[in-house]
């Protein structure tokens, strides 16, 4: 399963995500607690080893600034949430980046990853990255279909049961991880990768 940890705004939340084996790890570009600069980010994707995707979150912001942002961090992904018609999709992939769709999960009946255009979609709840959770058993029935990421007030103590329910490809974690709002806990990042992994086993 493929994991992203959110939020990080340190050099050591990075080595923390990565030392507890993140696929993924994101950098809030956009109005949030979690904010960093892209220059910020730059510093800290330089931290990322390769094979980990670095991603910059965005939400609303016009598409000339998500591209001159990404660029000036030097990420491997985007993540776009908001209201973002396919062609903004299609705008963005001259970026040659990852291009990931965050929609709330109220949108997701009959949703495939790839409909806008988009190599990652991600289901959250109405408000990303407060830490709410929804609920996942109603996608049970009828899930997304390809590569999609599950998020919204996941946590160490929930995510055996939100995978076993929706059955996503991948999980995404912001809140879940930390101590108080925009300070992740190593100890509660390393909790969730161990907690996603077990629940692969079983
Ligand atoms: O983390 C934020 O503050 C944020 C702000 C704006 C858009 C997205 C944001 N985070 C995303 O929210 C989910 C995780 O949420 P949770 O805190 O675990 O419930 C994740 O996709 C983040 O990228």
């Amino acid at each position: 399963m493929f994991v992203k940890i959110c939020g990080l705004s340190t050099t050591q939340d990075v080595e923390a995500a990565v030392r507890a084996g993140a696929d993924a790890v994101g950098f809030v570009l956009t109005g949030s607690p979690r904010r960093v600069s892209p220059e910020q980010a730059r510093r800290l994707v330089a931290a990322v080893p390769e094979g980990v995707l670095s991603v910059a979150v965005f939400r609303d912001e016009p598409l000339d600034q998500v591209r001159r942002d990404a660029r000036a961090a030097g990420v491997g992904a985007v993540q776009l949430h908001g209201e973002h018609p396919a062609s903004a999709f299609a705008e963005l992939r001259d970026l040659g980046l990852t291009l990931v769709r965050a929609t709330s999960a109220a949108f997701a009946a009959g949703a495939s990853c790839g409909d806008f255009g988009e190599d990652l979609l991600l289901l959250d709840s109405p408000v990303p990255g407060s830490g709410e959770s929804w609920d996942w058993s109603a996608l049970g029935e009828a899930p997304p279909s390809g590569r999609w990421m599950l998020a919204g007030g996941l946590a160490p103590a929930n995510v055996a049961e939100a995978v076993a329910l929706a059955r996503p490809w991948g999980v995404d974690v912001s809140s879940g991880v930390e101590v108080r709002r925009g300070v992740k806990s190593p100890e509660l990042i390393e909790e969730f990768l161990r907690r996603v992994r077990a629940a692969e086993q079983g």
